[in-house]
């Protein structure tokens, strides 16, 4: 049938037939990351808000190569398609562009609750939105978890712990955050939220886990993220100085992906429903992360330090204690920081080609930092 219709065709219109078959076909054959085949009473239906996000796309490759059908949601703020594009078209898979502000009706299983911007200058954008997306998306995915009878995960944050004052850090601190501070639309927005969990589990009774994740990173962090570890490989990586906001002597916990995302799983499919931290607890500042970047790569050995303000209510010290997600979830971090380093900067490079081929490099965003003149340092 083909042929014959070929045939007809003017000899211009033949190629774009061709490469139109050729689409048709290959889209057939797509193959797919390899998935488990889970029986009817094991797969569940799970939705991911912020799913085509960082952390939430490769919370999907997991629970996808697990054998689950997975509902990703995400309104790409800061999500972006190409983090799930392997997946479209899979019969377990969907993706809905969709914002939580908005009521969702579907039916599910669990809902891992990720939806909302993570890094400081992100958050602090449209901080309105940013209350929103935590309040009321986090009411609507609760009244969902409700109506269908679905667990959910909250995704919360050790911003919960503002500018802490008692190290280290466990979960039965209280925290002590600035309420009306720049950073005060996320970090009071994940508190009002994990109040709306308890408030739901307790009147509704509505089984809900809260992760309280620490600095997270890996690859398919936007390029634009602004957080410390991708703003110093793709400074390093263009050559350009890395910026130090402060003395640099400021403390933080690093995760890499894969470990948090094992730590969600854990979480999910366990009976904790009081929060967990998450994360690896070994804890440095910016200035010893530029240090273990220089041993990791000679380009990033080469790079100049440009010290700037400190940025406004920028916690001073963090230190997590994790003895609760080891000891009740039997979880600990296992990637090293110099290998998630490792890759991440390969995935980086990798970016930086890709958009040099389209002409356009993104400059990673500047935190919102203290009025006053930079002090020189070498
Ligand atoms: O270019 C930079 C970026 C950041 N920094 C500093 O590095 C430290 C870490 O900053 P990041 O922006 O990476 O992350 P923050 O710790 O401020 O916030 C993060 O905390 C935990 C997560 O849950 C949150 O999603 C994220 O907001 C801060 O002291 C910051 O001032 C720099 O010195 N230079």
């Amino acid at each position: 049938m083909f042929c014959s219709g070929l045939l007809l065709i003017s000899q211009h219109d033949r190629p774009r037939l061709i490469s139109g078959m050729f689409i048709l076909i290959s889209s057939f054959s797509q193959k797919y990351p390899p998935v488990k085949f889970l029986s009817e009473k094991d797969r569940k239906r799970i939705l991911i808000t912020g799913g085509a996000g960082f952390v939430g796309s490769h919370l999907t490759d997991k629970l996808m190569m697990d054998g689950h059908e997975v509902t990703v949601v995400d309104n790409f703020f800061t999500g972006r398609k190409r983090n799930v594009e392997h997946w479209i078209g899979h019969e377990n898979f969907e993706l809905i562009n969709h914002d939580v502000v908005e009521p969702l009706y579907i039916e599910v299983d669990q809902i891992y609750h990720l939806a909302s911007p993570a890094s400081p200058p992100n958050y602090m954008y449209n901080p309105i939105k940013t209350l929103k997306t935590n309040t009321i998306g986090t009411l609507n995915m609760l009244g969902l978890a409700k109506r269908v009878g679905a667990r959910l995960l909250l995704a919360s944050t050790s911003e919960v712990y503002g500018d802490p004052e008692v190290h280290p850090q466990n979960e039965e601190y209280w925290g002590h955050v600035n309420p009306i501070g720049p950073r005060a639309c996320y970090d009071e927005g994940k508190r009002v939220a994990e109040t709306m969990c308890y408030a739901y589990m307790k009147q509704e009774g509505v089984e809900v886990r809260v992760a309280r994740i620490f600095n997270t990173f890996g690859s398919r962090m936007h390029m634009n993220d602004g957080r410390v570890v991708s703003n110093f490989i793709l400074q390093a990586l263009q050559g350009e100085p890395l910026t130090v906001y402060g003395s640099g002597s400021q403390t933080r916990a690093f995760q890499y992906v894969s470990d948090l995302v094992n730590g969600l799983v854990s979480l999910m499919n366990s009976n904790i429903s009081s929060p967990v931290n998450l994360v690896n607890p070994t804890y440095r500042y910016p200035l010893s992360m530029y240090f273990t970047l220089s041993k990791t790569s000679d380009t990033l050995s080469r790079s100049q330090i440009q010290f700037l303000p400190e940025a406004q209510d920028d916690p001073r010290r963090r230190r997590p204690d994790i003895r609760k997600a080891k000891m009740m979830l039997g979880w600990e971090p296992v990637v090293p920081l110099e290998e998630g380093l490792n890759k991440t900067i390969q995935y980086f490079s990798r970016e930086l080609e890709h958009q040099a081929n389209n002409q356009y490099i993104p400059k990673p965003k500047a935190a919102r930092q203290k009025k006053g003149r930079p002090r020189q340092h070498n």
